[in-house]
């Protein structure tokens, strides 16, 4: 793994959160901005719209879908693969966030997915992190780049409220605005050993098929929804 000094695990729960601020500059952000709005081409339906690099998971049966070809990296997307880990993501996906937009609560599957990387553009927008009853608010500022690993990535859910303003806990009411993020995901090399059985797939389908037919279910219904998680 590269080092990158900038790169600093935030000390709040959950564990295992990494940051870094402004991985790109303003001006980086500002031509990306325009490539995304000028020269893609978006799926035409209201909400969080996204576009995928690399290779395509298939929801059924969580590996690579064999049926659609490897999209290589785009000129745009190149500076902005994270380097600290030692080979390409398998899997990037763009996307966008209109005020109101959000992503359900989720966990990442685990079977599949090691390492989980996502950088901001645009406006900011509040995740929530939750675990149980526990609700930790993170601000997703733009230009930054979020590494989950651990707690955060195996044993608390993330989302993003679909909600028109996120109030910051100083009181202050901000009105949501156009954000992108891009999300990179390295295929796992073997199985998670994490053994929880309410977040890892793999532990639920070691324990019985029933759960595991349940989170296949609902990966394919989210998959398929308006407002699917990737
Ligand atoms: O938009 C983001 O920053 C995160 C999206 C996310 O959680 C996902 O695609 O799994
Ligand atoms: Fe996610």
């Amino acid at each position: 793994m590269k080092q990158r000094p900038n790169f600093k695990e935030l000390p709040i729960q959950p564990s295992g959160l990494y940051w870094e601020n402004d991985f790109v500059d303003a001006e980086h952000e500002q031509r990306l901005i325009s490539i995304f709005t000028k020269e893609l081409v978006w799926p035409d339906r209201p909400g969080r719209i996204s576009l995928h690099y690399g290779y395509t998971f298939d929801y059924k049966t969580f590996g690579i879908d064999p049926e659609i070809p490897y999209k290589e990296f785009p000129d745009w997307l190149q500076p902005l693969i994270p380097t600290t880990e030692d080979r390409l993501p398998d899997q990037v996906c763009l996307q966008f966030y209109p005020p109101g937009a959000g992503i359900p609560p989720h966990v990442d599957a685990h079977a599949p997915y090691d390492q989980l990387y996502a950088l901001s553009l645009g406006a900011p927008a509040m995740m929530v992190f939750g675990q149980g009853e526990k609700r930790i608010e993170v601000d997703l500022n733009p230009r930054s780049m979020m590494q989950m690993t651990g707690d955060s990535r195996l044993h608390w859910t993330h989302g993003i409220k679909k909600r028109k303003t996120d109030t910051l806990p100083d009181g202050t009411v901000r009105l949501r605005e156009n954000r992108w993020s891009i999300t990179y995901r390295w295929l796992r090399e073997g199985d998670c050993e994490c053994g929880n059985l309410t977040y890892c797939d793999t532990a639920q389908s070691r324990n019985g098929t029933e759960k595991e037919k349940r989170s296949v279910k609902a990966l394919a219904e989210k998959a398929n929804s308006e407002d699917p998680a990737s």
